[in-house]
């Protein structure tokens, strides 16, 4: 779940570029990039890190154009190295840079294919620099000559629909002809476009979440539809085409529960408002299991199960306090690569408010319970704040499955619910008792804000992978390549030994 964004304007883009990634700093802390457009060059800068730590004055001023894409990561292929920030950048054919929010499923088979037909060579282990490459491949298949119709460049799309599985959220540049933005036959990863009309015509910019339009003074124009590309040319003339067989809109479900911010829309649901649902559902299970009475205060972890919280106490009728106090300056544990770093960035980011807690029967609420890592300190954290019992409520439902679409949770071992009751997942908690949301609830909490949405990727909740190509075989694998990282996969294996035939063969 990285943040992109592009912009093509009537003057300079990178401040632009700058403060629409802040807005979606929230989808990916760890690297930061853009890159500008300008008389057909190319400039570039990107490195690990927040986007406020990584672009410097020096670097800002030399992102000159006035159309560009930027991104900020959350790795989900390959390493965290600063080799895999992006945008990537090809020289051929035109001159293409591309960010990336998702994950591809068959990158290996990809790769090999890429060096064995196209003799194109992939730097690094990043799913992203791999669709690059493919884009860069049916772009050039596309076309002759020197010229690039938008019809050629949504014959390329359709052809990458055709090759690429998994989830894609794309903005890309061509140099010398525009930027291009698409978006997987299946609708996974948000993205949205939207305009601002100036004096000399008008400007777009296309985003992962509505807040970064919202926030930059653009008026929201439409969700890029599944399987459907834009692309804006030179002269700002916007070009739309829906380039898959049969699109079908399934939004990630944890979208709505943890990685989008509030107060943005996404696919026509408010976050907040599928939030404070979840919420109304989950106190429907709280009050099947508690008598009245029986809880004394309703408390948030801040700060993403908030309006769950609020609403959750508010249905209940029981008294809704905030009991820890959020380090502002900590961003989100659970994106933070390692589990000792999540851990201890939980004591560093939250504290309790001994008053909030002595004596008190708590139900602590959270927006999900992933590894483990912050329910298992919070409820330490309220006990030793002096809580006579400590309930926890989660917003979403256990995490029993692998996500493969652009969220690291690539092991089902690291998933504390795993194998696990919901009793056991208590103990492991150490609380007095714990609700879960259950899979319908959360999938009607979201429906309930936009009956258009009927179908959504909830592979972690529900175990069903939407691309048809997730195997269990293909988690196995996937799961080996995680907890034995050196282990060089099949497809390098054969395309070592694909070198070696063509060695020996000269
Ligand atoms: O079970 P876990 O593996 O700990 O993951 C779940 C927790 O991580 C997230 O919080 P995070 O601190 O990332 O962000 P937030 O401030 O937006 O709640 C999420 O809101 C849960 O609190
Ligand atoms: N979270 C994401 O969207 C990650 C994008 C890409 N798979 C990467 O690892 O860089
Ligand atoms: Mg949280």
């Amino acid at each position: 779940m990285c943040g992109i964004v592009g912009v093509v304007s009537n003057n300079p883009v990178n401040q632009v570029l700058y403060d629409a990634l802040l807005l979606l700093q929230h989808r990916g802390q760890d690297a930061a990039g853009i890159a500008t457009s300008h008389s057909n060059m190319f400039s570039m800068h990107k490195a690990n890190g927040l986007v406020r730590d990584v672009f410097r004055t020096r670097n800002m001023r030399s992102l000159q154009g006035n159309s560009g894409i930027g991104h900020c990561r959350y790795p989900t292929a390959g390493s965290s190295s600063e080799e895999e920030a992006q945008p990537f950048y090809v020289n051929a054919p035109f001159g293409i840079t591309l960010a990336h929010n998702g994950n591809l499923t068959n990158q290996e088979q990809l790769k090999s294919e890429m060096f064995r037909n196209d003799r194109r060579h992939i730097n690094t282990d990043s799913d992203s620099e791999v669709l690059l490459n493919v884009l860069a491949h049916e772009i050039q298949e596309s076309t002759t000559g020197f010229t690039l119709d938008p019809d050629s460049i949504f014959k390329a799309v359709a052809a990458v629909h055709r090759r690429v599985r998994g989830a894609y959220a794309v903005v890309a540049q061509i140099a010398g002809h525009g930027l291009l933005a698409f978006r997987d036959p299946f609708g996974i990863r948000p993205l949205c476009i939207g305009t601002n009309e100036t004096d000399n015509g008008t400007e777009y910019l296309v985003a992962s979440e509505s807040v970064a339009l919202e926030g930059m003074g653009f008026r929201f124009l439409r969700d890029i539809a599944p399987g459907e590309a834009v692309f804006i040319d030179m002269d700002m003339k916007l070009h739309e085409r829906q380039c898959a067989d049969n699109p079908s809109l399934n939004p990630c479900a944890f979208e709505y529960v943890y990685l989008a911010r509030p107060d943005s829309i996404l696919d026509g649901a408010s976050v907040y408002a599928t939030r404070l649902k979840m919420g109304e559902y989950l106190a429907d299970k709280v009050r099947q299991q508690f008598k009245s009475g029986e809880i004394d205060v309703v408390m948030p972890i801040p700060d993403s199960s908030r309006p769950a919280a609020i609403q959750l106490a508010l249905k209940l009728g029981v008294e809704y306090r905030e009991g820890f106090i959020k380090n502002r300056y900590i961003g989100r544990t659970f994106l933070m690569p390692g589990q000792a770093i999540r851990r201890k960035s939980v004591r560093q980011k939250l504290n309790a408010i001994g008053s909030e807690f002595k004596g008190k029967n708590v139900l602590l609420v959270d927006d999900s319970i992933v590894r483990g890592t912050t329910s298992q300190e919070i409820v330490q954290m309220a006990r030793e704040a002096g809580a006579r019992n400590v309930f926890f409520a989660s917003a979403a439902p256990p995490v029993l499955f692998p996500n493969v679409y652009g969220i690291d949770m690539p092991t089902r071992d690291e998933l504390i619910a795993y194998g696990r009751s919901t009793e056991e997942v208590c103990r492991e908690i150490t609380a007095d008792a714990l609700v879960y949301q259950d899979v319908d609830a959360l999938k009607r909490a979201i429906s309930d804000v936009n009956p258009a949405l009927t179908s959504f990727e909830a592979s972690c909740f529900d175990g069903v992978y939407v691309t048809g190509d997730v195997t269990p075989a293909y988690l196995d694998r996937l799961e080996f390549a995680r907890h034995n990282p050196k282990a060089a996969p099949a497809e390098d294996a054969a395309r070592t030994q694909l070198n070696l035939n063509l060695a020996n063969a000269e």
